[in-house]
């Protein structure tokens, strides 16, 4: 069993991330409290998706501290994959099992008691999925496909949620699932971490922000502080 820290549940300090002679991440702090969600905001590049994957425990870290409900990512990677819910930014799916299977393979291997059906139900209900649940993934949209990972990173109820870029491409429904999705795992008192390039769903989405460049963050922010018109012009600034 895992003991709950006291700190906060994702904690990063000073991550590097070197992939040959690219610096895709370079000295990111970052901390996320139970019950809180943190948008990770930045242009193509800038070193989300590589900081939501090495909090997957997909890639090691090069240089700097993770831990995950104090958990040391480097040596209790597969501690920290119990307990953390992952939609990555690409695939994820096995594209010849159907919806259905896909929650009926999470909850065996994640060992959920009994009723998870009733979880899985309203999920694809709420993502308007429910009328393809018996539909092998290969063939769904780019949305659909969104939608779905959205569905298995928060279905188990994981102290951890990574969401890396889950509205992209996705409609207005699926988007207002994914806020409620986000807002009932805070109700839970996870910690949520959501990678976007879209600012004003971020700041809809969650209390605090952090804007990557370059692989660093160049500014750490309330959600109120990014957001409406003067956080726009703030936000454009930090990106030119
Ligand atoms: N496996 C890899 N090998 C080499 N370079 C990589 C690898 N993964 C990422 N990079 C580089 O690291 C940098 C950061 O990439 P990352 O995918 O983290 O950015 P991002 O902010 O998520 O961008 P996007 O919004 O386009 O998804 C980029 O320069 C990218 O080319």
């Amino acid at each position: 069993m895992v003991v709950p820290a006291a700190g906060p549940v994702v904690d990063i300090e000073s991550l590097w991330v070197r992939f040959g002679s690219v610096d895709a991440v370079r000295g990111i702090d970052l901390q996320v409290p139970a019950g809180t969600a943190t948008a990770l905001l930045g242009r193509n590049g800038a070193g989300k998706s590589t900081t939501m994957r090495v909090l997957a425990g997909v890639i090691p870290p090069t240089e700097g501290r993770v831990h995950v409900a104090g958990l040391d990512i480097r040596t209790d990677s597969l501690a920290v994959k119990r307990i953390t819910g992952y939609c990555p930014d690409v695939g994820g799916l096995v594209p010849r099992a159907t919806p259905w299977e896909h929650l009926q393979l999470a909850a065996r291997l994640r060992r959920m008691p009994d009723g998870w059906e009733d979880r899985a139900r309203d999920l694809l209900e709420r993502f308007d999925l429910g009328g393809v649940a018996h539909r092998v993934t290969g063939g769904f949209s780019h949305g659909m496909g969104r939608r779905m990972s959205v569905i298995l990173a928060a279905f188990h109820q994981p102290r951890v949620v990574l969401l890396d870029e889950p509205f992209d491409g996705v409609d207005p429904l699926g988007v207002e699932a994914t806020m409620e999705v986000i807002a009932d795992a805070r109700a839970h008192g996870s910690a949520v971490l959501v990678s976007t390039h879209l600012r004003e769903l971020a700041v809809e989405a969650c209390q605090h922000t952090i804007v990557l460049r370059g692989g660093a963050a160049v500014a750490e922010m309330s959600a109120a502080e990014i957001g409406g018109e003067d956080g726009a012009g703030v936000y454009r600034a930090l990106l030119d």
